[in-house]
């Protein structure tokens, strides 16, 4: 059940954290969105939040047939053709990147704690060092990165792929999945730590439905509400300062 607070004593001890970097690190879900009310406009059609929640936190190729199916213009704009357009608009925005609220603090502390943390992420390497270009430091204290082109990553979010390839690769690996917690933004995301058993923080767009919060464990506005004292994890100190 997806709660603002959790009971400390019902919960399995986590050990390894998981992020999701789109629109939970990032600030990158907002440029996806532009673009596609722009291609969509040609159109004369809106894009909304329900298509967006389908879309997001997928594999290029499979968001993109989501799209072109969902609003109708299939036989006018092909997946692969929506990539293509949708690309040479990303590239320009992907390097301003920016955090999200609360990421850097919660990485930086986890990280002085020495708690594992990794990244399994939708997005394919090209995009991904176009998006972290001003943010190297954050990202190298990351364990390891599980992308979306990974190979052993055969099916996107919602498969438990990506989250269970990153548990494999930890030191000591494979983690036990109940020992690891995932932070999410996306319904599928959060869906795919479920599929591959592991705790799922989800903290959503405010646009989006909430009844996408069901799946989630723990539902927050911002990781800035993040207490881990509630998860087991050392508390914000100095050590990360
Ligand atoms: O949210 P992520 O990091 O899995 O990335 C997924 C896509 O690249 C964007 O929705
Ligand atoms: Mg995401």
């Amino acid at each position: 059940m997806a709660n603002s607070t959790i009971d400390a004593a019902s919960k399995p001890t986590i050990t390894h954290i998981i992020f999701d970097m789109d629109g939970l690190i990032l600030d990158t879900e907002k440029f996806y969105t532009e673009v596609q009310e722009q291609i969509l406009a040609r159109y004369n059609k809106t894009f909304d939040w329900s298509l967006k929640a389908k879309m997001m936190g997928k594999k290029a190729i499979e968001a993109a047939r989501v799209f072109v199916e969902e609003t109708g213009i299939s036989d006018s704009l092909s997946a692969e053709d929506f990539l293509i357009e949708r690309e040479a608009m990303l590239q320009s925005m992907f390097p301003t990147s920016e955090l999200m609220p609360g990421a850097e603090r919660l990485i930086k502390n986890l990280h002085a704690n020495q708690v594992p943390i990794c990244v399994a992420t939708g997005s394919h390497k090209r995009h991904f060092e176009l998006k972290t270009q001003r943010h190297g430091e954050l990202f190298a204290l990351m364990h390891h990165i599980v992308l979306g082109d990974d190979p052993e990553v055969k099916q996107g979010k919602p498969s438990p792929d990506g989250f269970l390839a990153a548990a494999r690769r930890f030191e000591g690996g494979p983690i036990d999945p109940k020992k690891c917690l995932v932070f999410e933004d996306a319904p599928s995301g959060v869906q795919a730590a479920k599929n591959a058993g592991m705790s799922v923080v989800m903290v959503p767009d405010p646009r989006l439905d909430s009844s996408f919060h069901a799946v989630a464990d723990q539902v927050l506005k911002s990781l800035m509400d993040f207490n881990p004292a509630e998860w087991g994890l050392p508390p914000f100190d100095s050590a990360a300062s």
